[in-house]
């Protein structure tokens, strides 16, 4: 019996493994046992029947979907190993096997970039399907431990009331959620932090993933506090003096030869694509990436509803900080709920979709402005697995998108 039909055989018996094992009915060669599968995905989570499946494959294709007997008779074949895991990356690999010949024949005829970019996508897909796991004995850790007492720490300073909350700066392996109402200043605080990772600590790598900006909209919000140009000046640039023309070309071009920054736009925002642009830039520098902002982040399964869709980018981000040791700082919007309370500071309970924002976050950090006065900016340290939570005050400067430190209101 092939590895299709053991898999599929032994899903009919174990509506389990659906759920539990990564499989995806594009892997399988064979039209029935991809049918099969399509059909068991829809009816993931439920305890279903042969009878079930079988009027799921008939929604399917009516006339393919062969009779309930046969689905029985498969069922009766299940070798009942307990190796689907092992099973499903075979023929996972087999597919990509099959793929990767297509796509390298295309290649080679028309040595496209977007045939370049398929094929080396389609090559890490197998690189990470093949990943051996660790037997979880702690030999490895142990060593990796020792060496680590000795390594100095890797933190990466940026405004000192919020290092402290992060015992004493940015780390790797951690996927912060950065998120605020509408207009409070994720985007202006996210590059502002940026700036200071680069200019405080050496060998920085840092990615700005923007979906709804270009890449000069959001460079000129750099210009804008390095120069103190107010931002507004650079709408219509007729209103801006010569000696700020050069100022601000001059700043742009420092920026862009020192720091090691790419600006990613909405061509990006599918998460495939932002996992691939992150890979390809992990190297020996400590990398941080900015996702400006979770909800405008799309996956290839369009049945998937907007909770599901966060499910997955939450944890494929999360995975990236761990597998890399790298550090992704995602953005993200609350819900009106803040501001329909007395006291409009906002909750964890607030985050947009909440749910695997709250619980994948190694960190989450809540910005809200003063009531009174809307250039103060808290910084609620709300969630943080490794450290303590409170409120780290800023002074946003507007004009000129510049976060600096409240210190009348910092007790440090
Ligand atoms: N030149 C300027 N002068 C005064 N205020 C400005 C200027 N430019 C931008 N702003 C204000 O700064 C804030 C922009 O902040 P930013 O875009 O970082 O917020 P955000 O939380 O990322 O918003 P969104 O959720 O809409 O992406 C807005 O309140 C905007 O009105």
């Amino acid at each position: 019996m092939n590895n299709e039909l053991s898999l599929v055989a032994e899903m009919l018996n174990n509506p389990s493994i659906i759920t539990s094992v990564d499989i995806d009915s594009e892997w399988f060669e064979s039209p029935q046992q991809k049918m099969i599968v399509e059909a068991l995905t829809r009816l993931r989570g439920m305890n279903y029947t042969t009878e079930q499946v079988y009027r799921e494959m008939r929604s399917i294709d009516l006339f393919s979907a062969g009779t309930v007997d046969d689905l029985e008779t498969l069922k009766g074949l299940a070798p009942q190993l307990g190796i689907e895991r092992e099973l499903a990356r075979q023929i996972h690999n087999a597919y990509l096997d099959r793929k990767l010949h297509t796509a390298s024949t295309d290649y080679a005829q028309t040595l496209s970039k977007t045939d370049g970019d398929k094929l080396s996508r389609l090559l890490e897909e197998k690189r990470e399907v093949n990943h051996i796991k660790s037997d979880g004995r702690l030999d490895l850790a142990f060593a990796e431990f020792c060496d680590s007492l000795d390594r100095p720490s890797n933190a990466m300073t940026t405004y000192k009331p919020l290092d402290d909350f992060l015992g004493g700066g940015i780390t790797g392996g951690k996927l912060i959620v950065l998120a605020g109402r509408p207009a409070t200043g994720k985007t202006a605080f996210a590059l502002n932090i940026m700036y200071e990772l680069f200019t405080k600590n050496d060998d920085v790598a840092c990615d700005f993933f923007t979906f709804e900006m270009g890449q000069n909209e959001l460079m000129t919000r750099l210009v804008s506090k390095v120069t103190n140009i107010n931002s507004l000046l650079f709408v219509g640039k007729d209103k801006l003096s010569p000696d700020n023309k050069v100022k601000a070309r001059e700043a742009y071009e420092a920026m862009k030869r020192s720091f090691d920054m790419r600006v990613f736009t909405s061509e990006y925002s599918n998460l495939n694509d932002i996992k691939y642009a992150i890979k390809k830039r992990i190297d020996d520098k400590r990398y941080v990436a900015f996702v400006d902002y979770a909800g405008l982040i799309t996956v290839n399964d369009a049945r998937k509803n907007e909770r599901q869709v966060m499910n997955e980018v939450t944890r494929e981000l999360k995975k990236l900080t761990t597998d890399y040791g790298i550090t992704i700082i995602l953005l993200a919007q609350l819900s009106r709920a803040v501001e329909q309370r007395q006291d409009k500071r906002p909750m964890l309970s607030d985050l947009k979709e909440s749910g695997s924002l709250e619980q994948d976050a190694n960190v989450t950090l809540l910005l809200s402005a003063d009531e009174k006065d809307s250039r103060k900016i808290r910084c609620d340290v709300a969630k943080n697995r490794e450290g303590m939570t409170g409120i780290a005050p800023f002074i946003f400067d507007k004009k000129h998108m510049d976060f600096s430190i409240d210190f009348d209101e910092w007790r440090g």
